[in-house]
């Protein structure tokens, strides 16, 4: 099975417990189920497996080498971290987005959300967050480590102030004619470099399932047309825009830069 011209997938449950949840995935994402249980990863042809174990879906690339699955992880690790000890409004994608300037409750439509990481750090800072992924299953892996991180305490409150909403967010905004959002936040997949190729494994994979997001200049232009206050988007440090008009404001960090397009100046005080 080839995903519209990407990599071959295929679902697969590591033992028998799994392979209830996926028969489920499977039919849902339309993709072939690999029957037998503990499928060795080196013994398919398949290029990427999507895996249901105890610990949630996992994408996995296959060979005997690869590293371990993907997953998208709320709780643990680098998240559960970074919302603890993260440095609140003082980071640079919470300057970008406006959280400095004003005290109301921003809703943010991440149009391009991924694993959700960048979201899940504005929705630890209080933010509303819409998010939009139109690759079925990354957004299956996103949906999944939503629902884990709803039954943790640390995690729970500020998952529920993230919702998603599947499909195509350029399709999406060229419908719409009001604002939908204090704030459109954009992050589509970097141009390819030599140094971005090596490194972290989930942009490799995601690069593979998702393309290299060619259509982000009309994605800004269908953002720019229905935010409220200012769209924000998430560039290598030295790449050049997104075509398109010239940012007003840029904050660069060590590896990113947040290019900030703004429309009027944030409310300082909170909602009347
Ligand atoms: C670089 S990743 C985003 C990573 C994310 N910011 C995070 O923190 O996990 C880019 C994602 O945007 C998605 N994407 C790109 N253009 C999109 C569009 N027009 N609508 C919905 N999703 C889009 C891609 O499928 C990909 O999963």
């Amino acid at each position: 099975m080839i995903t519209s011209g990407g990599p071959s997938l295929a679902i697969a449950a590591l033992d028998d417990a799994g392979l209830a949840r996926a028969r489920d995935v499977s039919s849902a994402l339309s993709l072939p189920l690999l029957h037998e249980p503990a499928i060795p990863r080196h013994e398919t042809d398949y290029a990427l497996l999507l895996l249901v174990t105890d610990q949630g879906l996992g994408l996995q690339v296959t060979g005997r080498k690869a590293p371990g699955p993907v997953r998208c992880e709320f709780v643990r690790g680098k998240a559960g971290y970074r919302r603890d000890h993260g440095g609140g409004t003082g980071q640079l994608v919470a300057k970008a987005v406006g959280l400095k300037k004003t005290r109301r409750t921003l809703h943010v439509l991440d149009a391009t959300a991924g694993l959700g990481e960048d979201a899940y750090v504005l929705a630890g800072l209080g933010c509303r967050l819409t998010l939009m992924e139109r690759s079925p299953i990354v957004r299956a892996l996103l949906e999944d480590g939503l629902g884990r991180a709803a039954e943790d305490p640390g995690a729970g409150p500020v998952v529920a102030r993230m919702t998603v909403r599947p499909g195509d967010s350029i399709r999406w905004l060229e419908e719409q004619h009001e604002p939908v959002a204090d704030v459109i936040y954009l992050d589509p997949m970097f141009p390819e470099t030599a140094k971005a190729a090596k490194a972290k494994k989930e942009m490799a994979l995601f690069r593979e399932l998702v393309g290299n997001d060619d259509d982000a200049p009309a994605l800004l232009a269908a953002a720019l047309d229905v935010a409220r206050y200012r769209v924000v988007v998430k560039r290598p440090r030295l790449a050049p825009p997104i075509d398109g008009p010239v940012p007003d404001l840029q904050l660069t960090g060590k590896s990113s830069r947040f290019d900030v397009y703004t429309h009027q100046k944030l409310p300082e005080g909170p909602a009347e």
